[in-house]
Formats: C-alpha cells, sequence, structure tokens
C-alpha cells in the first residue's frame, strides 16, 4: 500500500514537469539517497510533460510518485498517486469538488491502495497554490493544531502537510501542527534551502520535501538529503 510505503519518507524531492531539468540534474537527484520522488506543480502541468518526466526517473530504482493537481494530466501507469485536499481553502472545489468529479470519472479504475491523501494547510499567501485555492493563509498556531485535528480524527487521512511553497516557514506553525498530531504523517515543505532550516524542519516534521532549490542551486539541494537524514546536532557540515 502507498500509505505504508510512505510512512518511511523522511526526505523527498518533488519535481515540476513544468520546468525544464537535465539529465544530469536529474540523475543526480535520482540517485540523491531521497526517499522518493513526487512529480507535481500547480500551473502548466500536462499528461505530455507529466508522463515525460516520470518516464525519465522511472529509469532509476528511486520511489516515483504523481501528486494529481489536475484531472487531465493523471498518468495511470505512475507507481502510485497523492491526492491533495487543501484543508484551509475557501472554495470547496479543492475540499472535494475536484476529487468527486475524478472519483466519477475515473470509476472503478482506480487503484486504491496505490493512493494516498495529502491534507494541506497552505501558508504562503503568494504561491500559486495559495492564490489557486484562495486558502486562508492568515492563521493562528492554534488554527493549525486544529487543522491537523481535523485531518488525523474527523477525516481520518494518513497525512498532512504544513505548505509554505516558495517560502522558508514559521517553525512554531509547524510545532503548533506536530502538537495536533498522533499517528498522522506530517510533511513540511517550502523553502528549504541551508543545513539549518532543513534541520529545524526535520526535527518538527515526519517528511520534510524540497522543491525548487533543485532548480536554483542543485549541489546546495543535494546536500539537504544527508541534512534532513543526518542531523549534525548544530555543528554546521554546509559547504
Ligand atoms: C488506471 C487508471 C485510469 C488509473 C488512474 C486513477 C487515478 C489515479 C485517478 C485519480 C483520482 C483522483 C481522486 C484525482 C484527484 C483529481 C484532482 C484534480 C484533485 C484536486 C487536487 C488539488 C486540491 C489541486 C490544487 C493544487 C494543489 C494542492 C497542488 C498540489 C501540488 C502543489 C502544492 C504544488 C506546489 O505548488 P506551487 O509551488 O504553489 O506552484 P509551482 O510549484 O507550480 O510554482
Ligand atoms: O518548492 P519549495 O519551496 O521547496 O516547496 C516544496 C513543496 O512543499 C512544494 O509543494
Ligand atoms: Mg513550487
Amino acid at each position: 500500500m502507498l500509505e505504508e510505503r510512505m510512512r518511511r519518507w523522511r526526505h523527498v524531492f518533488k519535481l515540476d514537469p513544468n520546468r525544464p531539468i537535465s539529465d544530469e540534474a536529474l540523475a543526480a537527484v535520482a540517485e540523491s539517497g531521497t526517499d522518493a520522488v513526487i512529480i507535481g506543480g500547480t500551473d502548466g502541468i500536462t499528461y505530455e510533460n507529466t508522463r515525460e518526466l516520470w518516464e525519465r526517473v522511472s529509469r532509476f530504482p528511486v520511489p516515483c510518485v504523481q501528486e494529481i493537481s489536475s484531472t487531465d494530466a493523471v498518468v495511470p501507469s505512475c507507481e502510485g498517486h497523492l491526492i491533495p485536499v487543501v484543508l484551509n481553502a475557501r472554495e470547496t472545489e479543492w475540499l472535494g469538488g475536484a476529487q468527486h468529479r475524478a472519483i466519477k470519472l475515473f470509476g472503478d479504475w482506480i487503484p486504491w491502495e496505490q493512493i494516498a491523501v495529502l491534507g494541506y494547510v497552505v501558508l504562503n499567501p503568494d504561491s500559486k497554490v495559495a492564490r489557486l485555492t484562495r486558502s486562508r493563509t492568515e492563521l493562528q498556531p492554534a488554527d493549525m493544531t486544529a487543522y491537523i485535528r481535523l485531518a488525523e480524527r474527523l477525516f481520518r487521512l494518513p497525512a498532512a502537510y504544513v505548505e509554505y511553497s516558495g517560502t522558508y516557514g514559521e517553525p512554531a506553525m509547524v510545532e503548533a501542527a506536530r502538537r495536533g498530531k498522533k499517528d498522522v504523517q506530517l510533511f513540511y515543505g517550502g523553502g528549504i534551502s541551508t543545513q539549518e532550516q532543513a534541520e529545524t524542519m526535520a526535527r518538527l516534521a515526519d517528511t520534510v520535501v524540497v522543491g525548487n532549490l533543485i532548480y536554483e542551486n542543485l549541489e546546495q539541494a543535494l546536500q539537504t538529503v544527508r541534512w534532513v537524514k543526518e542531523p549534525s546536532g548544530g555543528k554546521s557540515t554546509q559547504t
């Protein structure tokens, strides 16, 4: 089951099908020691660019899953699919509307064992995902704790995702998320670029996601694997 395999992920890279990446960079990402590669993004995502990127990553043994942001771009051959639900979206479209249409469309073809739902709480108001979903990003720590309880206790989701896409987040908000959780797998993603940031979020979250840095500073992005998986206990190993 994808939910069980996903539990072992400590560090994950997120590759965007809408951004070019060379074969060398892709090989470095796939062979970095990361636990998985997620293929997904908010805009410009098509069946063609997702399928092409998935074919390139699937030549490597690293687990690779698609995070679905549009029904048109579902690639059935991917070995697993993550389904986002945006808990703080103002519009129900992103809280069940789009998912309902997709379930109706794909019907009996959906391989449920290979699907995992991620309950997103989107916090960077300037990110594409926040604008698209009109997320309520002005949250207090108590709101965050409640969202994580909503994800785990009411919706029984396997995972909740504190999403600061494009900017480094407030550790206090991730701490508040941690306070709300018992068993739900807590993801953190957003703006990680330094050892201190990676180690801070790795202490608070179960799984740390690194995206943009792959395209901005590949060498630094590759180091995040070690920073998350082998924390230095305060000593800088940044090169
Ligand atoms: C055999 C066969 C046919 C198999 C296929 C079956 C299958 C897997 C069916 C899918 C079933 C299903 C329920 C699909 C869900 C469809 C859907 C459209 C759901 C809505 C998802 C959603 C809430 C989208 C909103 C955007 C979002 C949350 C995207 C997630 C990724 C993300 C946050 C990216 C980061 O974005 P950002 O950094 O802001 O932007 P860029 O990286 O692009 O800059
Ligand atoms: O791209 P960054 O800012 O690293 O964020 C990673 C991921 O949480 C995006 O969905
Ligand atoms: Mg992004």
